[in-house]
């Protein structure tokens, strides 16, 4: 299915479930002819009725927008995020963003000032690369800065000098975002997450 095709449907399907209420989240996929490029939904729409020409290609590297369909398109307002994961992880190939109140209370769970989030050591965690018989795992928290550039050079920084265990984060007070080398990947570990989160959220 061309990529953004598949980016749509994914939208329709993640804001079925809640997790991109009242235009939230934002999802991309690499180029499949241009690897420099990556497909971005554009901003601040409801993402129930995403149609593929709501997908904007940027450039991975500068702020360029390389291709639009509509001319009042502008890229997602995290595309700093999704550029920033695309230049730490040249095998990522898609990266989605959702919000949900489950992620929301999971990590608030945790101190103001902790970077990180416990996860519970559940079976999931095998979709997740982790194969210990008690992984001792944990996901990677930032603040949530009105200046989104400012995060994603958090993440640069924080992610550059120690890779992430798993291959998510989560700002706080905001959502989860996660990535994979393939659409299929990212979509499976995304609902391994939020499962992580709607165990910690629910959880005495
Ligand atoms: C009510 S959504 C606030 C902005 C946000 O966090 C988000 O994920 C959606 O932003 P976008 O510019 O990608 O529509
Ligand atoms: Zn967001």
């Amino acid at each position: 299915m061309p990529t953004r095709k598949a980016l749509s449907e994914v939208a329709h399907d993640f804001h079925g479930r809640g997790w991109m209420a009242g235009t939230a989240g934002n999802l991309s996929a690499r180029s499949a002819s241009r690897p420099d490029c990556f497909w971005i939904t554009a901003s601040g729409l409801p993402k129930g009725q995403l149609e593929p020409s709501d997908l904007i290609l940027v450039d991975s590297e500068s702020d360029e927008v390389m291709q639009r369909f509509k001319d009042s398109a502008k890229p997602s307002a995290e595309v700093a995020i999704h550029r920033c994961i695309y230049g730490l992880f040249p095998e990522a190939r898609a990266c989605f963003h959702v919000h949900t109140v489950e992620a929301c209370l999971a990590a608030g769970r945790v101190s103001a000032d902790a970077d990180s989030l416990p996860l519970p050591a559940l079976e999931m965690l095998k979709g997740l690369g982790l194969w210990d018989q008690k992984p001792q795992a944990s996901l990677a928290l930032f603040d949530n800065l009105l200046d989104v550039p400012q995060i994603a050079a958090q993440i640069q920084q924080r992610f550059q000098a120690q890779p992430p265990q798993i291959p998510a984060l989560m700002i706080r007070d905001h959502g989860v975002t996660v990535w994979g080398a393939s659409l299929q990947q990212a979509y499976n570990r995304i609902e391994i997450v939020e499962f992580l989160m709607s165990y910690l959220a629910r959880r005495p």
